[in-house]
């Protein structure tokens, strides 16, 4: 494990210049306090001499507010209450199918981030709260390959300390984060947030010598059953404890506190460790990732095409006459549908009201009973 307290090597604003910016996708379990600390990774790369206000995407659908002005917002993009509603759906559906729409306008957003890259440092990217909704979706993976394919990219696990200081949550934690290390196999660092509460030392400890995390294990109340004899459990993490081991070498951990901004340097200086762990390490194997992109980016493109048109011949099969109605008439084209193929707003173009992927417009005629295809 790298050490966490270095701080030294944080970069200046100018010296990067040069250099592409550093994306850095945020996620973390649901209130480990991502949001609050995109926030002020915001407000310290602000107050920076000179400052270096970075390039923030919000990718969560659902958030009612976010604490800090993201330059791309999903929500500018997909309505998730029509979603939900036009879908069918549930919460978690709505998220997830927002997700997906939005995906398919991805390299919409490369290209916005790609123009901004040589006037920013930090590309940075706010996930949706449910973690799997991001981690283990295929428009998560997708999005996490075309940005890291296009920037030196790194994830930044935020871990909410006061609630990870039992031995079984902070392992159900670490290995939570094992498994999206190897399944982005990008740059990682563990990001121990909410130090103002908690310090984040016994992590620090338990990560540098598994002796210590079974000493805090043996004396840790349910440990053992009630014929003195170690529990199931307990056996399981004194085991997978020499596993992870192995794990922790390859991670940075940093504690921090969104809320005083204490710890930040560091996180900083970690990201620029992890430059160089994405240039020396990364770089080849994202080089076939590039070539992908391009191809799962059109794949996801056509299928739902081909979905919607599926979708629409059965319906026309259905009802011949709506079919027969709904044909193209240049007379009745509406002025107002002359919007473009522009549906990612860049805030910080100062572009109008927000522009969504109209849903709706499958249902436009009411009679015509020809329903916008279902997910899945
Ligand atoms: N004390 C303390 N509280 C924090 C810190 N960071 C976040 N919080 C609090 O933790 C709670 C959750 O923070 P959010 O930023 O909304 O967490 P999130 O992970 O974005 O949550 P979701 O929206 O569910 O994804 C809020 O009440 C924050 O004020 C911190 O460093 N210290």
């Amino acid at each position: 494990m790298e050490d966490p307290h270095s701080q030294n090597a944080v970069p200046s604003t100018s010296a990067t210049k040069d250099k592409k910016p550093v994306a850095i996708i945020t996620i973390g379990m649901a209130g480990a306090g991502k949001s609050t600390f995109v926030e002020r990774l915001n407000a310290h790369l602000h107050s920076k001499e000179p400052p270096s206000p970075p390039y923030i995407l919000n990718l969560d659908p659902a958030v009612t507010y976010v604490p800090y002005e993201p330059n791309i917002d999903i929500r500018d993009t997909v309505n998730y209450q029509e979603v939900m509603k036009q879908y069918n759906l549930g919460p978690n559906g709505g998220i997830l199918t927002s997700l997906n729409l939005f995906t398919t306008k991805f390299d919409q957003v490369l290209n916005l981030v790609e123009q901004r890259a040589d006037s920013v440092d930090y590309v940075i990217l706010d996930t949706p709260g449910q973690i799997e909704i991001f981690t283990w979706s295929a428009s998560g993976a997708i999005i996490t390959d075309a940005i890291a394919s296009t920037l030196p990219t790194v994830v930044a696990y935020v871990i909410d300390t006061p609630r990870t200081t039992a031995p079984a949550t902070f392992m159900s934690n670490m290995l939570y984060a094992c498994s999206i290390l190897y399944k982005t196999k990008l740059p990682f660092i563990l990001v121990f947030n909410k130090t103002d509460v908690q310090s984040h030392q016994f992590a620090v400890d338990w990560m540098a010598d598994f002796e210590e995390f079974q000493a805090a294990l043996a004396t840790d109340k349910g440990s053992r059953d009630s014929e003195g004899e170690p529990t199931f459990m307990n056996s399981l993490m004194n085991s997978m404890c020499l596993v992870l081991d192995e794990f922790y070498k390859n991670l940075t951990a940093v504690g921090v506190s969104s809320v005083t901004g204490d710890g930040f340097d560091g996180f900083l200086a970690a990201v620029e460790a992890s430059r160089k762990e994405y240039e020396n390490e990364y770089i080849p194997e994202l080089k076939r990732a590039q070539a992908k992109r391009e191809k799962t980016l059109q794949q996801a493109k056509d299928e739902n095409m081909s979905r919607v048109l599926k979708d629409r011949a059965i319906d026309r099969e259905k009802n011949p006459a709506g079919a027969l109605a709904d044909r193209w008439n240049p007379d009745e084209e509406d002025e107002d549908d002359d919007d473009g193929d522009i549906n990612i707003i860049d805030r910080s173009e100062e572009r109008g009201p927000a522009e969504y992927i109209d849903v709706t417009r499958a249902r436009r005629r009411e009679t015509e009973e020809i329903n916008w295809p279902r997910p899945g």
